[in-house]
């Protein structure tokens, strides 16, 4: 025994070295965490301009304040309407403070490029582009002027591939191809699960999108990017790689779906020539042709990623939301839109985007649920000056009070009401019912899609989506809340976007 005792000796020292090491990291880690937090927050309120803030007063006040509307954002929102009426405050949110501005600084906000009102920088603050992403995200975003030329042109040649896809997920995910036979479903995460799959027909094709590993690791992704990149950004930049690689570990990240993404990639490339001359249109396909000569493939595949972000975890919140909605209409309203579609279908012929133009009342569902999405956050670069002796300071966020705009009683009656044929209606008022109350139309008093020069470049792809999903899901199954559900399910708020309960369940049933 005394031949090991200088084994074990060190074998013990050794263990004591590693505990203590433990616990300093532990402890150390979080301190650092706190401290800096402490100091960041001390930092974020003493801002210069003289623009009031809602809540108590000093860091803690700050806090109570931001974790108060991390929960309810409409509550604080609504303290600070009433205390400062009509006039420019401060909200204490846990990502820093937001300079909420009325709907009169609209015009300015949205008119200004990113010199003076920069929109990717709030992206990147939100979404910690570098981390949960790439550096290069930022600097050249050529993904947006791909789906605003080659994507937009394309969206006529995606809908077949489209209307196939929802066919075929709707029929294995639901489970209910009998007529008569019907199936509960967890309405949010199926319909997340759907939007990924067909996103993912035109964006990677027909092998990737019904690759269930693959949708798992891209809507894992696209759920927990928002939710890591606040820790991030609270953190001090020397620990921020580590946060990201500790809870991108935990909760999933980029290297998953990067993992399918790339070989895919370099297998594409290697077919290019004979793939151009086949007529398989492929978001992949404009990326791989737009993308400079020195990005590497690893880029292109995450841009591929930031539009899985921007679709799924936007598209899958309007489906649901509509069809929560849809759930509480009377059986004549939901005949009359079917009756609608079935009506558009026959006179173009089936499925063309003449047709889905046609399909006025689901549009108009669609954009009577955006008008409670909340959005619209830009960076002051300049600062600015609020005309009212108070100003932004520069490398604030600003943000417009959306719900004072999609509320507004003078733009909409009755604004609190939800009524899903409000724009039909509008429509039929118009003299050339023209496409002016359309779905994926941003005006003054619609925003959901943000607004200027970086309004959505996705949103007349997400509008063909949604709308096919929708009238597909109306012409084929019955839906309705489980028995005993009266009224629609409560939203869950949190950081001021507005979620719909994951909980919540439907009834499917299959028409005839
Ligand atoms: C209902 C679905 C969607 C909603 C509500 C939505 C909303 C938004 C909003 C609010 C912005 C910021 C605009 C601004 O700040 O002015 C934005 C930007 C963007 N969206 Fe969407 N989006 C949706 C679907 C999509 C889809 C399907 C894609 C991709 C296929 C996409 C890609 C983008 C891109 C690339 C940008 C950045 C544009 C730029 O900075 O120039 N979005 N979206």
């Amino acid at each position: 025994m005394r031949l090991f005792s200088p084994i074990l000796s060190l074998i013990s020292r050794g263990h004591t070295y590693y505990m203590l090491e433990s616990a300093c990291y532990a402890l150390g880690v979080p301190l650092t965490f706190f401290v800096t937090l402490y100091f960041r927050i001390s930092r974020d309120i003493t801002y210069a301009g003289g623009v009031s803030r809602v809540g108590p007063p000093g860091v803690l006040g700050y806090i109570v304040t931001a974790f108060r509307y991390t929960f309810d954002a409409e509550a604080v929102i609504l303290e600070g309407r009433a205390a400062f009426s009509g006039k420019p405050f401060v909200i204490p949110t846990l990502a820093g403070p937001v300079f909420l501005l009325p709907p009169k600084y609209l015009d300015v906000v949205r008119s200004s490029n990113d010199d003076v009102f920069n929109e990717p920088m709030a992206v990147d603050e939100d979404l910690q582009l570098p981390y949960t992403m790439d550096v290069h995200q930022m600097e050249n975003p050529y993904q947006a002027r791909v789906l605003r030329t080659d994507v937009n042109r394309a969206i006529p040649s995606f809908i077949p591939e489209i209307l196939d896809e929802s066919n075929l997920a709707m029929t294995e995910t639901l489970e209910v191809s009998t007529e008569g036979k019907s199936t509960i479903i967890p309405v949010f995460d199926t319909m997340t699960h759907l939007i990924a799959r067909i996103s993912n027909r035109v964006i990677f094709g027909v092998e990737l999108c019904r690759n269930e590993s693959f949708l798992h690791a891209i809507v894992r992704f696209s759920e927990t990017a928002p939710l890591i990149a606040p820790f991030i950004r609270w953190s001090p930049s020397f620990l921020r790689r580590f946060v990201y690689f500790a809870l991108s570990s935990v909760l999933g990240g980029k290297k998953e779906p990067l993992n399918f993404i790339v070989p895919f990639l370099r297998n594409r490339l290697g077919k290019e020539k004979e793939l151009q001359e086949s007529d398989e249109l492929l978001i992949a396909h404009f990326l791989l042709q737009a993308a400079p000569s020195d990005e590497p493939l690893e880029g292109i595949a995450m841009r591929l990623m930031n539009l899985n972000f921007g679709s799924i975890h936007t598209s899958s919140i309007f489906i649901t939301q509509v069809l929560f909605e849809l759930a509480l209409l009377p059986q004549n309203q939901l005949d009359g839109i079917r009756e609608e579609v079935l009506t558009a279908l026959d006179s173009e012929g089936g499925w063309t985007k003449l047709a889905l133009s046609k399909f006025k009342k689901i549009d108009s569902a669609l954009r009577e649920v955006g008008r409670v999405y909340v959005a619209l956050p830009r960076i002051s670069m300049l600062g600015h000056d609020l005309l009212d002796g108070t100003r932004v300071p520069p490398g604030h966020r600003v943000a417009i009070d959306m719900k004072a705009v999609h509320f507004n009683p003078q733009a909409y009656s009755d604004p609190d009401r939800c009524d899903l044929f409000r724009f039909s209606k509008m429509r039929e008022d118009e003299e050339d019912n023209s496409s002016k109350y359309g779905f994926a139309t941003p005006d003054s008093s619609y925003l959901p899609f943000g607004a200027g020069r970086h309004a959505c470049a996705g949103r007349f792809f997400a509008a063909t989506e949604l709308k096919i999903m929708l009238a597909h899901i109306l012409l084929k199954y019955d839906i309705s809340f489980p028995p005993g559900v009266m009224s629609r399910p409560a939203n869950v708020t949190f950081n001021g976007a507005i979620i719909p309960d994951r909980k919540a369940q439907m009834v499917f049933k299959r028409r005839q």
